[in-house]
């Protein structure tokens, strides 16, 4: 019906069958046991530890009383869902199978489908593989990256009509953009799809590619395959039978250097296309940033849903990517259905212009003068962590964070990265900057509703329900429920850690249950500069928690956050500069894992200013070169030189001395921080 086909494919709304709740991916549960007259009963059904494990995205599913989700490095997990007993676990063991994938990322995996008694996943070297959902039985696998190509895997797949579609990342590193189409009985490749032109060798004779191919100069290859990767948000329309797919951002940022040739808008990068969901063919495309110039991306989740537009019943398609409007667009046409309205700070562009379809862009944004600053940053308005929406209150529930970018050409302080040629940094300058907010948003009016402020910046996807309730963890480690009309908040529990994962909600024998995994991390837990959360590597849980009414467990009380660092020092050692320095560019490398300017608090790696191993020049050496460590995520470093390792270690030493010389100096009571 377009309204929230929450898991209409096996058990009614009982279940959740696809990490958005349904096909529609709106997140939304028709159950309406737990409401807002019943909440301050709800409790905690059971927890199940996860040791090992660092960030968890994954949104679970629950089939027929069993919860399927994935954990970092696509482990795949079911679990009991009333007793929370896990029944049976699989690891693709990316480290042995493709060590060199594990420069790439730092864990992420966003879930599972499951379709017919199977559930498949995609390991972060890209073998996607089914697996039988009773036993955990390997199925088949089969590689959905070609040999050679640069990209990732962290997103989930989805399922449909014995389809399974599968993106992957890699655009922040030059690789080009595609999604894949396999037979889910057998594993065999059906179609694939790019998302942005090859050669012309390649292009010939496919309308899409030569389409795109206009958009490009001739030797936009040079620079890498464009970007434009799918490794987030893909929606299948049952009633249309087409895909929507959400294409990640241009690479290089820079376009004089990805595309220095031509004005073009670069297709298909920062866009949604629609796909025929049995041929992968082209049917229509939407670009909301034209010429990506700042790592916007169209990855966040593509809801599906039927809205009364100007007396109108329209079949629509709702987006909030990274650039910050809200975009609702017909989906038999692409087209706007009405005028994008601004769900948070936007500096980049005034609005989106009706007639073109395009957005207005303001002044000076795109570095003219070698710097440009705007809001929202890369990190974006919305990222991947699921918006919900409800078609009981007509609200789209949005996680968002405010925080700005600065580009520059050159230059940029200590903790801008080098991104392909071009300097980019985070900036918190503007009121409201740096923390995260839930936003309850009208998409027929275009308007915002109400808002929360969380006091971290990035928190936990949404989940709306028919009890008229809204769910979503933070930053802080707040497990919160939310009246969906209002925005009051109504009921929390304290989880020990923080949340970025989305819950979902379903029933057993007449019980509705919600379940969330509890994993901070993420790209944006590498900014300890801006948000220090004071976890710990390793010290404070993570965990599957499920709720119910009358839940009475508790959880054991975790660690709580730990401002100080406990650097470890040797007075006597001197530090070369130029090696700290040269350690210091090095170190982009150690900054997904370990933070950025290496604050790791609540990163998926220790923090190695406070690490025995990493501070002892000859124990570092046999980390990066032997990799003891690589079945917990840390990747051998091979390649690095001799000179290269005592640069990186000079730098490690020199932070750790920097923050003894803080401690000292800055007595300030450690919670003043958030
Ligand atoms: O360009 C890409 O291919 C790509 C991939 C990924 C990813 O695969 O996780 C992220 C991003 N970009 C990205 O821009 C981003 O903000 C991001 C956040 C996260 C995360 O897991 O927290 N992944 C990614």
């Amino acid at each position: 019906d377009g309204t929230g086909g929450v898991g209409v494919e096996v058990g009614g709304a009982a279940d959740w069958t696809a990490v958005g709740g349904g096909f529609d991916e709106t997140s939304y549960s028709r159950l309406d046991q737990i409401g807002t007259g019943n909440i301050d009963k709800l409790g905690l059904a059971w927890a199940l530890d996860l040791p090992g494990e660092v960030t968890l995205e994954a949104t679970p599913l629950e089939v027929d009383g069993v919860i399927y989700f994935t954990g970092s490095y696509a482990k795949a997990y079911a679990v009991d869902a009333t007793t929370g007993k896990v029944l049976w676990t699989y690891d693709p063991e990316t480290w042995k199978h493709d060590p060199a994938a594990m420069h790439f990322s730092f864990g992420a995996n966003r879930g599972m489908a499951y379709e017919d008694g199977k559930v498949f996943a995609a390991s972060l070297d890209g073998r996607l593989f089914a697996l039988d959902a009773k036993t955990g039985k390997e199925l088949w696998v089969s590689e959905s990256i070609p040999e050679g190509a640069l990209n990732i895997s962290t997103g989930a797949p989805r399922v449909m009509n014995g389809k399974v579609i599968i993106g992957n990342g890699g655009a922040d590193f030059g690789a080009r953009g595609f999604v894949t189409a396999f037979d889910a009985e057998t594993g065999k490749l059906l179609w694939r799809f790019y998302t942005t032109p090859g050669t012309d060798e390649e292009n010939a004779g496919k309308p899409a590619m030569e389409l795109a191919a206009k958009t490009w100069g001739p030797d936009h290859l040079k620079a890498g395959g464009g970007g434009g990767t799918v490794w987030n948000g893909m929606t299948y329309d049952p009633e249309l039978n087409r895909i929507y797919i959400g294409v990640g951002n241009a690479g290089p940022y820079d376009p004089d250097i990805r595309d220095p040739d031509s004005k073009g808008d670069n297709l298909f990068t920062t866009s949604i296309v629609a796909l025929d969901a049995d041929t992968g063919k082209y049917i229509w495309h939407y670009q909301e940033n034209p010429r990506d110039s700042w790592d916007y991306k169209s990855t966040p989740n593509i809801q599906i849903a039927t809205l009364t537009i100007d007396g109108k019943l329209r079949k629509v398609l709702m987006h909030a990517p990274t650039n910050g409007f809200f975009y609702v667009l017909d989906r038999k046409t692409g087209k706007l259905v009405n005028e994008p309205g601004k769900t948070t700070l936007i500096t980049w562009a005034k609005g989106i212009d009706m007639k073109t379809g395009r957005p207005i862009e303001a002044p000076q944004i795109r570095y003219e003068t070698g710097l440009t600053k705007m809001w929202p940053g890369t990190i974006g308005g919305h990222n991947w962590q699921a918006m919900s929406y409800s078609p009981k209150t007509g609200l789209v529930y949005i996680p968002q964070q405010q925080i700005g970018a600065r580009f520059s050409r050159k230059g940029g302080s200590e903790n801008a990265f080098n991104v392909m040629g071009l300097m980019l940094e985070p900036i918190t300058e503007k009121p409201g900057d740096g923390h995260g907010y839930l936003v309850a948003w009208d998409p027929v009016a275009q308007k915002e509703v109400w808002r929360v402020q969380h006091k971290g910046l990035w928190n936990g996807g949404t989940l709306a329900t028919a009890g008229g309730v809204v769910f979503q963890g933070t930053a802080t480690g707040y497990f919160k429920a939310y009246d969906a009309k209002s925005g009051k908040e109504l009921w929390k529990f304290n989880a020990g850690l923080g949340i970025i994962g989305a819950p979902m909600s379903y029933s057993r024998d007449g019980k509705q249950y919600v379940s969330v995994l509890v994993g901070y991390g993420g790209t944006t837990a590498a900014y300890g500069h801006f948000m220090d959360m004071g976890y710990k590597y390793g010290l404070q849980p993570r965990r599957l928690l499920t709720f119910a009414i009358g839940g009475d467990k508790s959880l054991p009380p975790s660690p709580p956050p730990d401002f100080t660092v406990h650097a470890l020092d040797d007075p006597a050692l001197t530090l070369d500069e130029d090696d700290v320095l040269a350690g210091r560019a090095l170190s982009v490398q150690c900054a997904a894992c370990h933070g950025v300017g290496l604050q790791a608090t609540g990163t998926p790696g220790p923090d190695l200013r406070e690490s025995a191993i990493a501070l002892d020049l000859d124990s570092f050496r046999a980390l990066l070169q032997s990799g003891p460590l690589m079945s917990r995520g840390m990747p051998r470093f091979e390649n690095l030189t001799e000179d290269q390792i005592r640069q990186l270690h000079a730098y490690i030493r020199a932070k750790a001395r920097e923050a003894l010389g803080k401690r000292e100096k800055d007595d300030t009571a450690p919670s003043a921080k958030l």
